[in-house]
């Protein structure tokens, strides 16, 4: 179940007959009943709600029509088969029989809300990676320029003072539709949000068209969904077309970007972020690395220079960084107007759990890097501000995608000093064999330079945690990976709490009240289970 309902103060009423009017909808019933919302749960239903019943992959929404209708829904949106099934259920309630419900969807619950997109301007951030850390760096330049801004996305959605955590990255279109309505009544007038493949996939965001959309970047993920990685992309590449955003911006650093930036089908402006490309719209130069963050200036073809800051370590966050300044350029913001805004600091937002800098000395940080690539990024990125030693503490999750295991414990032993492997979220594995795996990984790494690392497995997570924080010298860094803004950890089924970020400030204080520093010590395993 999605995670809020959040809608409007005052809400529409809508006939249901001016719904009927969308293309492949045709109406079932008195087209006089109006509704004032949609609703995707009947568990969720309330009085004058539109239910719209999917075929899921798992049961057919119709078969709770009865009860979304006894909660007080005035009419449903469905399929034929659906329909069938709402008349078999005894429902009296109008339906509206569309050919794809989700392709409908999107439009549908649009029009009930009134359109709420079109009355903001609106940024729309996709890619595998740094779609949540840029919106944050949107949100955040936007504010500075005095927007009053809205933010949706894997963390949390929020406006005002209104702000909720998230269960999906980008909610399905009653619930989008709904809060974007609500940030609208609240006179927000700039929405950023996060756009999964997904979403794009699933028809989430039908119904926006966004004024700028961005992309990130492109590796191997999801292809439990998206089966392979050209239809991941060709996924990713809809939303860069004119049923779904006006103009585009893609870094180009990897050859999905080069080859998006080739198809999209609206104007498409390019950044590229790691090397000098003169291909490129833009280009990053002249990046100095500072231990919270990097300078960097953006250079245009035409020879125009921004110069800006991005206050979160890692040369990633320059590429998350320059896209969001390069949106907003695009939107028309003017650049020195944006400079004058962002200030000395730059883009200085706090993203929970991405790169978040818990203290300096020792630096502990906190970052989401679930996987190798983005663990060897964010390590060989601290790896170049730390004086003293790097440790990571880190695990892999149970049940998925088992061969990143050693990969990731290979990463580790590669770029840290002090390799401590623990537990992620097992699910329904147990924790050991997956700790096992990463070990391995880790262990058969050969040919670094200098010394090897120091390897331990410390279990459970907060114990590992707590002894990784406790040893450090004041200048090393530890690395808390994988996680991020996470507060539960499912084992065997169950959901524990668990928070990076406050197991760290609790080992922290532990340091500063002067308790004595302890060494990790290897973990017998046998008795580590979380
Ligand atoms: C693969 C996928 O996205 N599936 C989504 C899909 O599930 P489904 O087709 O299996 O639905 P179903 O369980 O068969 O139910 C069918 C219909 O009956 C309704 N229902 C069901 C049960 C009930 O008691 N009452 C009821 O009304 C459901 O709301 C649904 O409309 O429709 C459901 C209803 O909205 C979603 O919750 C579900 O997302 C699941 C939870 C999910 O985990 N999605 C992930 C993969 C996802 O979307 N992730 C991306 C980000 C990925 C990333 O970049 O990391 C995201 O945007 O979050
Ligand atoms: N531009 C980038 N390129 C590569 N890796 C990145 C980039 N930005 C962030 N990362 C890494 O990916 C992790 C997730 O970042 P972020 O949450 O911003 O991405 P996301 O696309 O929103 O992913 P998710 O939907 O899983 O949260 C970060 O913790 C960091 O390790």
């Amino acid at each position: 179940m999605s995670s809020s309902r959040i809608l409007p103060p005052a809400r529409r009423q809508v006939q249901v007959a001016d719904l009927a009017a969308h293309p492949g909808v045709r109406l079932e019933g008195d087209p006089t009943v109006t509704v004032s919302s949609v609703v995707l749960d009947n568990r969720r239903a309330e009085a004058g709600d539109l239910f719209a019943a999917v075929p899921g992959a798992r049961v057919h929404g119709a078969s709770f029509a009865a009860d979304a209708v006894s909660r007080g829904a005035t009419a449903v949106l469905t399929d034929a088969a659906g329909a069938r099934a709402v008349r078999d259920a005894g429902c009296d309630v109008p339906v509206l029989v569309a050919e794809d419900v989700r392709a409908t969807l999107g439009a549908v619950a649009a029009a009930v809300h009134g359109e709420p997109a079109a009355a903001m301007r609106t940024f729309g951030v996709t890619g595998t990676n740094g779609k949540t850390t840029t919106t944050f760096l949107l949100d955040h330049a936007l504010r500075a320029l005095g927007r009053r801004t809205g933010l949706v996305g894997t963390v949390e959605s929020r406006f005002g003072d209104t702000v909720v955590p998230s269960t999906l990255t980008t909610p399905e279109a009653p619930e989008l539709q709904g809060w974007l309505a609500a940030m609208v009544a609240d006179d927000v007038d700039t929405l950023s949000m996060e756009v999964s493949s997904h979403s794009i996939a699933m028809h989430r965001v039908d119904g926006i068209v966004f004024d700028v959309v961005g992309f990130t970047n492109l590796s191997q993920d999801h292809l439990d969904f998206h089966g392979t990685l050209e239809d991941y992309f060709a996924v990713k590449a809809e939303l860069f077309g004119p049923e779904r955003a006006r103009r585009g911006v893609v870094v180009v650093d990897d050859e999905w970007g080069a080859r998006l930036a080739r198809e999209a089908r609206v104007p498409v402006t390019t950044v590229a972020t790691t090397t000098v490309d003169a291909d490129a719209d833009w280009t990053v130069q002249d990046v100095e690395t500072e231990p919270g963050g990097s300078r960097f200036t953006l250079v245009h073809r035409d020879g125009r220079r921004v110069a800006t800051r991005v206050a979160l370590p890692g040369g990633f966050n320059v590429a998350n960084a320059a896209l969001a300044c390069v949106m907003l350029l695009e939107s028309g913001v003017d650049a020195d107007t944006l400079v004058a805004a962002l200030g000395p600091e730059g883009f200085d937002a706090r993203v929970p759990g991405r790169m978040e800098v818990l203290s300096d000395a020792p630096r502990v940080v906190v970052d989401f890097a679930h996987n190798a690539d983005a663990l060897e990024l964010a390590l060989s990125s601290l790896r170049m501000t730390t004086p003293g030693r790097l440790v990571v503490v880190f695990g892999a999750t149970g049940d998925r995608d088992r061969g990143k295991r050693p990969h990731m414990g290979a990463v580790a032993a590669r770029f840290a000093d002090v390799v401590v492997v623990t537990d992620d979220d097992p699910h329904s594995e147990p924790p050991g064999p997956i700790r096992a795996e990463v070990i391995a990984g880790a262990r058969a790494v050969t040919g670094r330079e200098g010394p090897g690392p120091e390897i331990l497995e410390i279990a459970p997570r907060a114990e590992a945690i707590r002894q990784a924080v406790l040893s450090a010298a004041a200048t090393d860094t530890v690395l808390l990976a994988g996680r991020g803004h996470e507060t539960v950890q499912e084992v065997d089924g169950v959901d524990l709490p668990l928070d990076d970020r406050v197991e760290a400030r609790a080992a922290l204080a532990a340091r500063s009240t002067g308790r004595e520093r302890t060494a990790p010590t290897p973990h017998d395993e046998g008795d580590t289970h979380a």
